[in-house]
């Protein structure tokens, strides 16, 4: 299975273009006013035009209502809808039957307890995003450029899909990789010289770490 690299918090078409012509596999599209990388409808549809299917589409929302993801679905259609919010079981099974998307749930994580939530995340979800737990004062629940013990998820036995994220960068995506054996990798702080300012060199460093260290794997696994 290639590993699935995604760049998440694109806000400009010159900086979308980079990371298709990287080779980014998903690209993430966040919907949620605090944040820097916050889009506007109008912008998310211009940007969704600009992928024209060279990578999967995702909208990134907090706890938001069926107004808000009709909206998004209408100016984005998106590929995948990644939840980051307190969204529940149930209501992860109400968005995709209304939306017939699948959903990526997004699971915080500071200690082994916070996995205790995934037996009923995994019975709806398409796939789980493992990211660091926000701050208790943080604006936002995600995006924060900090990563979290990747050896929490070291004896995961997880029969999704998942995808490892929080602080990662070019230097230290292979070790979370090799610790949390994760089947893709998500970014938006580290391919970033500011806030919300995505950096074309860094997006372009990340991938091609992301792809090298796939290959890396790939070889001792056939050794
Ligand atoms: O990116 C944001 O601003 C954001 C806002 C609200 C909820 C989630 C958010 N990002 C979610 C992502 O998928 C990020 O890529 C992930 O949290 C990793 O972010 P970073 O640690 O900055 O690489």
């Amino acid at each position: 299975m290639s590993l699935l690299v995604k760049i998440c918090g694109l806000s400009t078409r010159e900086t979308l273009q980079m990371a298709l012509e990287a080779g980014a596999d998903m690209v993430g599209f966040v919907f949620f006013p605090p944040s820097p990388r916050h889009l506007s409808l109008e912008l998310g549809r211009d940007l969704g035009r600009q992928v024209k299917g060279r990578a999967l589409k995702v909208a990134l929302t907090v706890d938001a209502d069926d107004a808000t993801l009709d909206n998004i679905m209408d100016a984005l259609s998106p590929d995948i809808f990644q939840l980051h919010g307190k969204e529940s079981v149930a209501r992860l099974r109400d968005i995709k039957q209304r939306f017939g998307r699948p959903v990526m749930k997004a699971v915080p994580v500071a200690t082994a307890a916070d996995l205790a939530v995934l037996p009923g995340y995994a019975a709806i979800a398409d796939r789980i995003l493992f990211d660091a737990r926000a701050p208790k004062d943080a604006t936002r629940p995600g995006g924060l450029g900090e990563p979290f013990d990747w050896h929490l998820l070291e004896n995961l036995d997880l029969k999704l899909p998942y995808m490892v994220s929080g602080g990662l960068h070019a230097d230290n995506l292979a070790e979370a990789l090799r610790v949390t054996r994760a089947g893709g990798v998500d970014v938006s702080s580290g391919v970033e010289s500011a806030p919300g300012v995505k950096d074309p060199e860094m997006i372009k460093a990340f991938i091609r770490a992301a792809r090298a260290s796939q290959e890396s794997s790939q070889e001792l696994s056939v050794r």
